[in-house]
């Protein structure tokens, strides 16, 4: 008994040093707060291992109901942080039910029995195994980590009801309950520090796509196509393969501003750049260049393919409408296109696009230009 207050009161530690550590996750906006779940699960696991504590010196039946109401709480709270950090459409309410039959199994139906304690254990891990492996935003290495933990304490668990049913010896069982025990505090660290690198792994994935992303398209953002097309131009370069840089405005937008408000302004200039990625392959990119200005490098096009895809873009972006409480807003955008030339030198090519994108504002807007047009 001895060694397993030792080992409760190290749990209490890891669990308080966690609790506190839990303290600088922060939740990706719009995500349902699970980091208040996670600090719950070391809250209560402080307390159910302190409840078990005192219940181990000194039996009473209200010490071992509140240690097995908080054991219950612990374990909800972890997978609710779980599924809600996963964005999992597992309903909370049936791990809810999972509690509330374990408490009432357990104390009313077959008392004291440690067993039910372990299948709780059990579907729980594998609830949360499930979660962490069907992550809507993929799992990172830090989630996998942490289902490698609790797939390794099904494990545990499964092996360990195996042996009250007899299948592996009493002897063997008593001797796994220990381990399973001396390994509590192990686990927990275990548990939180991939808790910890998935949740950095989000930040600095939150970071990159701040630092490259345009917010209001989502499409790349000027910095990084410049710096993108660079390594395309030498890729081209080395395959000698063609390339084409696309540059395209949205005619009159600013009347659409004036007329109909900014925010139906950001409405139409997100289903444009919906438009425009529809009509890019997997290697091309696509980036907001400015305001209502976008860039695009279409790869292993040439000129006279380059000209038929840009077409069909203008023609796509012609039969958008939008509909508004102050009439319907028909949208027509201009086009460049230029094949690169110099392969070390992408802003000239911007450059070509962007006067061809010019010459077709005025041509009277709402055409593809070619930059030897421009020339000629
Ligand atoms: N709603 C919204 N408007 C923006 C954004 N960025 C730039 N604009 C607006 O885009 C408009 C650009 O207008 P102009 O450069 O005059 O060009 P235009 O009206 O499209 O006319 P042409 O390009 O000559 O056909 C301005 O009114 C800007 O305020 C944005 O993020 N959201």
């Amino acid at each position: 008994m001895g060694s397993q207050f030792e080992i409760a009161l190290s749990v209490i530690i890891v669990s308080i040093v966690m609790f506190i550590a839990s303290l600088l996750f922060k939740d990706k906006e719009g995500d349902k707060p699970a980091r208040i779940a996670f600090r719950s699960f070391y809250f209560f696991t402080v307390i159910f291992f302190v409840v078990m504590s005192a219940n181990i010196q000194s039996s009473t039946l209200l010490l071992d109901f509140f240690s097995d109401v908080f054991f219950a709480l612990s374990g909800l709270c972890l997978t609710i942080g779980i599924l809600w950090r996963c964005q999992s459409k597992i309903p909370i309410s049936l791990v809810c039910s999972f509690a509330v039959i374990y408490v009432i199994t357990d104390k009313f139906v077959i008392e004291s029995s440690v067993q039910v304690a372990y299948l709780y254990n059990v579907i729980l891990s594998l609830v949360c195994v499930y979660a962490l492996l069907n992550r809507t935003q993929g799992s990172n290495v830090g989630d996998k980590g942490m289902a490698l933990v609790i797939a390794l304490n099904t494990l545990l668990l499964i092996a360990n009801l195996a042996s009250f049913t007899g299948i592996i010896n009493h002897e063997f069982s008593t001797q796994f309950m220990v381990t399973l025990f001396i390994f509590a505090p192990a686990y927990l660290a275990g548990l939180t520090i991939f808790l910890f690198s998935s949740y950095m792994l989000d930040a600095h994935k939150a970071l990159e796509i701040e630092a490259t992303t345009d917010p209001l398209t989502e499409l790349y953002n000027r910095r990084f196509f410049l710096s993108e097309s660079k390594r395309m131009l030498k890729a081209a370069e080395r395959h000698r393969e063609p390339l084409c840089v696309m540059m395209c405005d949205i005619d009159y937008f600013k009347q659409v501003n004036d007329n109909y408000g900014h925010k139906v302004g950001d409405k139409v200039l997100k289903a444009f750049a919906h438009v425009l990625s529809d009509y890019l392959r997997g290697g091309d990119i696509l980036a907001r260049y400015g305001g209502e200005e976008f860039v695009a490098i279409l790869t292993q096009t040439d000129k006279v393919k380059a000209l038929t895809v840009v077409e069909r873009m203008r023609e796509q972006v012609e039969k958008l409408s939008f509909e508004t409480n102050k009439g319907t807003i028909n949208l027509t955008a201009s086009f460049g296109i230029c094949e690169v030339q110099d392969y070390h030198d992408i802003e000239m090519s911007i450059n070509h696009a962007d006067n061809a994108m010019y010459d077709a504002k005025s041509a009277g807007r709402n055409v593809v230009k070619h930059y030897e047009s421009v020339l000629a």
